[in-house]
């Protein structure tokens, strides 16, 4: 049994990974799906994947660094969908550094993204809940780097602290509102971003390709590498009324990292 059904869901950097991951599963629930990214064709193949499902769905090339681009991407969504009832603030960016090379366009740039992408986010969808007299969800992306600073990720680190943060002073400010805040952190997701991260650690330590990414799997305690789908078991029940009750939370689902 579907469990959003007839609600309309946003997902940002859903062309890819985790959030074409959540986008198929929240459309497997039974919701219209606005998705959100900056390449187009991968999205266009999101939107195909998902009107194939049986779902409405509809794409929107915007930056979420950029507050208007967020904005006239949640405008696009209810005026095409015809409504606007949950937010996956999913899109990211890593970068692999030690600290002490990491320079001020750099930490500009992940912030920028990292932070104030999902705070636009955030911000406006609460604006438009409000403005249509409804309740709403938004779930924000996270990760074991919100819970834990890892070496060579002490940048992307702060931007995931920083991302719970927000989420727990959101869920506060908006609670009165019936609209709830929570945040998903998975632990090792064989996607794009993962790809990266090993090749950047492979450039500055000299480990062979692959090395990185095996070692940080054979810490997880279920053994295996987690799956964008992992990922959106927990997003579809934080988008779903059973976790109505739920806000403020930034949740770890990494098959055992990660310990709080
Ligand atoms: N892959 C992993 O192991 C983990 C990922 N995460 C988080 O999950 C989220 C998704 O990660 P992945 O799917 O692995 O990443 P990915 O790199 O595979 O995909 C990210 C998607 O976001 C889009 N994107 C990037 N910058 C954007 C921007 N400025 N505006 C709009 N779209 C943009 C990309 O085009 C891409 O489609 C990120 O926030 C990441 O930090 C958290 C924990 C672990
Ligand atoms: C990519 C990520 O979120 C890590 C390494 O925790």
């Amino acid at each position: 049994m579907a469990g959003i059904p007839g609600k309309v869901a946003l997902v940002t950097g859903a062309g890819q990974g985790i959030g074409r991951g959540i986008a198929l599963r929240l459309a497997r629930d039974g919701a219209d799906i606005a998705v959100v990214d900056i390449h187009e064709a991968a999205m266009k193949d999101v939107v195909a994947e998902i009107e194939a499902l049986g779902r409405k769905a509809v794409f929107y090339n915007a930056d979420i660094g950029n507050r208007n681009e967020v904005a006239a991407a949640i405008d696009h969504a209810e005026s095409e969908l015809g409504g606007f009832d949950i937010i996956v603030n999913n899109a990211g960016i890593a970068q692999v550094k030690p600290l002490s090379d990491v320079t001020p366009e750099e930490i500009d740039t992940i912030f920028r993204i990292n932070l104030e992408g999902t705070l636009w986010g955030i911000q406006l969808a609460a604006a438009k809940f409000i403005s249509r007299k409804q309740k709403g969800k938004i779930i924000n992306a996270c990760s074991i780097a919100g819970h834990e600073g890892y070496a060579m990720l002490g940048a992307y680190s702060a931007t995931k602290f920083a991302v719970r943060g927000l989420t727990q002073a959101a869920a506060k400010e908006y609670a009165s509102r019936g609209i709830t805040v929570n945040a998903y952190c998975p632990g090792v997701v064989g996607t794009g971003m993962w790809k990266l991260i090993d090749s950047e650690f492979s450039k500055i330590t000299g480990a062979p390709e692959g090395e990185t990414y095996n070692k940080f799997v054979n810490g997880i305690a279920l053994g295996r590498a987690e799956t964008p789908d992992d990922v959106a078991c927990l997003v579809s029940w934080l988008a779903g009324p059973d976790s109505d009750y739920v806000t403020g939370q930034a949740i770890l689902i990494d098959g055992g990292m990660v310990y709080r």
